[in-house]
């Protein structure tokens, strides 16, 4: 599935199931380049957020570090976010949201260009997601998770989400520095 902002991608593989249980091909770079064009990716990261309603994000990597990312949950489920900051784009600050679990097996693709962050919706959820470029904490930069411009909807509890202190503190998208330029040709 795509959406109006040009760019993240959804979708679901399959799983070929018998009495045993099933087999997925959960990642194919053959697969996955007929839709993102040239793919390389050097890093797998796993996260654990053990209460529900912990909000990581909204994260991304500067250039030339930046990292289009490949995400899925493998337990538990979790509200994925990603915020399309490229200056020009029409859909410039523009996010897509998506429910991603164990259940229902989807995987969302971000690419450079997009903020990511998520908020889990039960306890003790996973997440796997495969980068394009290595963790490089000085090119680390964020955006506030409840920044008003870019109005989220995050599902997490009333009183509020599980932050770290560094989410606690991250720059207004007002602030946002033009890190990424949009071009029409881009995938
Ligand atoms: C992201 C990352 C972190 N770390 C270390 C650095 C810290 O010692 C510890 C926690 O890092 P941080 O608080 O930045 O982790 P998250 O808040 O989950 O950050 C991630 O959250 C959102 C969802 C993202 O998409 C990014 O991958 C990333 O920004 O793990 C590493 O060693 N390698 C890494 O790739």
């Amino acid at each position: 599935m795509r959406f109006e902002i040009e760019g993240p991608i959804l979708f679901t593989p399959l799983r070929h199931g018998d009495e045993r249980g099933f087999v997925s091909e959960t990642f194919s770079v053959r697969r996955l380049e007929q839709h993102t064009g040239p793919l390389s990716v050097v890093q797998d990261n796993h996260t654990l957020s053990r209460a529900a309603g912990t909000l990581r994000g909204l994260h991304f990597q500067a250039p030339p570090m930046a990292q289009a990312k490949l995400v899925r949950v493998v337990r538990g489920a979790a509200y994925d976010v990603a915020v399309d900051i490229r200056v020009g784009s029409p859909t410039y600050g523009r996010h897509v949201g998506v429910e991603l679990s164990a259940a229902n097996w989807r995987q969302f693709w971000i690419p450079k260009g997009f903020a990511h962050g998520f908020c889990t919706l039960e306890p003790d959820t996973e997440l796997e997601y495969k980068l394009t470029s290595y963790y490089s904490p000085e090119h680390d930069r964020g955006i506030a998770w409840d920044d008003p411009d870019l109005a989220i909807a995050w599902p997490h509890k009333a009183d509020g989400p599980l932050l770290s202190a560094k989410d606690r503190t991250q720059p207004a998208f007002s602030t946002l520095p033009a890190y990424f330029q949009w071009s029409p040709s881009q995938k």
